[in-house]
């Protein structure tokens, strides 16, 4: 579906489209100018034929035919048409930002302080409440019905929840149900003694809907028109990986189609719960994984076609490493969503693994700032960067992994086993981290997240199935207590990086496990044990953040031989 936009005051300009230029096009020339602009989030520049009258740059958000926002537009040239009013920006704020009453009346500050945005917020559950609620749950299992009202973590919840809302000033009954039914499925859990994926997810939904109802209920005290919206009720549609779901594609249309009608017809700021969504044949509540609610952002980025997606949390962007590893850990400036996307999935906790996908589909930038800072400006991650300078941009670390040493008896020819042993994989819906293989043998990494969303006695067995079936065709060597350290760089200088690291790792006594040069040329793994992890990290660490590489950057080696 395309959409008429009408700009006037511009002299023939020419109209040079950054990504797709099929997106613009002229349908009538003239002083006033009818543009055809295609679904989904586009952006381009304006200038008149000889350059002289400065540039019109503007961004249009589109999404089902409806002409979204634009912006930037010089005092020469008017934009006659806009929907000036319509919402520009998503901004998530987790659970860090929103943990008290104090923190909430800041973040709610925050947001009027950028006046000329018209945002979608999505939250969090306000502090540890997630982890808290799982506690609770856990315990329910086999604390005995009488004993639920006593749980600690049922009364931290309760006593945090009640009073924010006093300490805002608003009133009880905004989250009173809510703390009501989340006893009651407590006691539930306690009288059946068991809580399967689906109840978790179920029970860990509390969080959001009471950190958003308690914030929407608090900016509407203030003065500041807000609504509501449980992201399971508005359209989130996942599949049905109870703690680990994927949103579906329909997400996007009726998601915008909720947010945007609503808006357009009683404006009001939209306050949205993260993490969550509704399972597509159970309809139940799902959850996306731990840290979800950076997706549930992206996700609304994208099917509004919104000009930046922010996710606040409470470091100064993306940091060179893990700051509890490394306090001396710096914002890295710019990073590319592939550079994001690794790091999101090779461990940093800072964003959601699949939380970039939206994003570089929509091709809408995000803003990793940090609440408590506002003022630092943070981590950019658009599609592509100025990658000259670039050697290391991040040191992520991933522990408990489990290795897997294949070597083949040479009963299959080496197509056959390689695809006898992926096969065994998938039967079994374990993925892959790490890879490396020589003609008889593969090494290989099973990624923990999946596994970590089991019991630990079906992990268990489910790894001695593996081993088992991999049996069959190989001599097998499990390895557990390993980590996974990825270099999150420029791959173009891997010849720099490797010799760099294994330098640091030979100083350090540390003898690597395997290597492997990711396929998205953003990324060299290599496994170590556990107990020699951190330390690695931190000696990395130094080498490439705390000493100068310009110099073997330009090709020239350093006189006192240090790399
Ligand atoms: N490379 C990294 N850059 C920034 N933060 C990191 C990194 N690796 C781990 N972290 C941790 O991630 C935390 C922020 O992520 P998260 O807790 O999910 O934030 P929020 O709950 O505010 O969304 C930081 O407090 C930091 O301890
Ligand atoms: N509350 C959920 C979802 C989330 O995204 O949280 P945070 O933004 O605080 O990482 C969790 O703890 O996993």
């Amino acid at each position: 579906m395309a959409t008429a936009l009408h700009l006037c005051g511009v002299k023939t300009p020419y109209l040079s489209c950054s990504k797709r230029a099929s997106c613009f096009q002229p349908i009538r020339g003239q002083r006033n100018l009818h543009y055809l602009v295609s679904p989904l989030s586009v952006s381009g520049s304006c200038t008149s034929p000889n350059g002289s009258h400065g540039q019109l740059a503007l961004r249009v958000s589109c999404v089902a035919g409806k002409v979204g926002v634009l912006e930037k537009h010089d005092s020469e040239h008017q934009v006659s048409e806009q929907i000036a009013t319509d919402l520009t920006c998503v901004m998530k704020f987790g659970g860090s930002s929103v943990a008290s009453a104090d923190r909430m009346r800041e973040v709610a500050e925050l947001i009027l302080s950028f006046p000329e945005e018209r945002p979608v917020i999505v939250l969090s559950a306000m502090g540890k409440t997630t982890n808290k609620l799982l506690l609770a749950g856990e315990k329910a299992v086999t604390c005995g019905v009488s004993n639920v009202s006593d749980l600690e973590e049922l009364t931290f919840i309760k006593d945090l929840h009640l009073c924010t809302v006093d300490e805002l000033g608003v009133e009880r009954s905004v989250i009173e149900k809510h703390l009501f039914e989340l006893e009651q499925l407590l006691n539930g859990i306690a009288m059946m003694k068991e809580m399967t994926l689906r109840t978790k997810d179920y029970l860990v939904s509390f969080g959001e809907c009471m950190s958003t109802r308690v914030f929407a209920a608090y900016l509407n005290k203030i003065g500041v028109k807000a609504r509501q919206y449980d992201a399971f009720e508005i359209g989130f549609i996942t599949t049905d990986d109870f703690t680990n779901a994927d949103i579906l594609e329909a997400t996007y249309l009726a998601v915008a189609k909720r947010l945007r009608g609503d808006w357009i017809s009683d404006p009001a700021i939209p306050i949205v719960t993260g993490f969550l969504g509704k399972g597509w044949k159970s309809c139940a509540v799902t959850t996306l994984g731990r840290g979800g609610s950076d997706l549930t952002a992206t996700t609304i980025g994208k099917a509004l076609g919104l000009r930046e997606i922010q996710v606040w949390k409470d470091v100064d962007g993306v940091l060179t490493c893990d700051p509890n590893i490394y306090p001396k850990a710096e914002p890295v400036p710019y990073l590319t969503f592939d550079e994001a996307a690794e790091l999101a999935y090779f461990g940093a906790q800072v964003l959601h693994p699949q939380s970039m996908r939206p994003a570089r589909e929509g091709g809408i930038p995000v803003r990793v700032k940090n609440s408590y800072n506002p003022k630092a400006p943070g981590t950019l991650i658009t599609g592509t960067r100025d990658m000259s300078e670039a050697v290391l941009t991040s040191i992520v670390l991933k522990r408990n992994v489990t290795m897997l040493d294949i070597v083949s008896t040479r009963m299959l020819g080496q197509f056959g086993f390689l695809a006898k042993v992926f096969s065994i994989f998938e039967d079994l819906g374990i993925s892959v981290d790490v890879v490396a293989t020589s003609e008889v043998s593969i090494s290989l990494t099973l990624d923990p997240s999946k596994l970590w969303s089991r019991e630990l006695i079906q992990q268990a067995s489910e790894l001695d199935h593996v081993v088992e079936e991999l049996e069959k065709i190989a001599v097998v060597n499990l390895l557990q207590n390993r980590s996974i350290i990825s270099l999150i760089g420029n791959v173009q200088r891997s010849s720099l990086i490797l010799e760099k690291a294994f330098h640091v790792l030979r100083t350090s006594g540390v003898n690597v496990q395997m290597i492997s040069q990711g396929a998205s040329k953003v990324n060299i793994s290599f496994i170590v044990n556990d107990s020699e992890a951190e330390e690695c990290v931190r000696a990395l660490h130094s080498a490439f953040f705390e000493s100068d590489l310009t110099e073997l950057v330009s090709g020239r080696k350093s006189g006192n031989g240090s790399v």
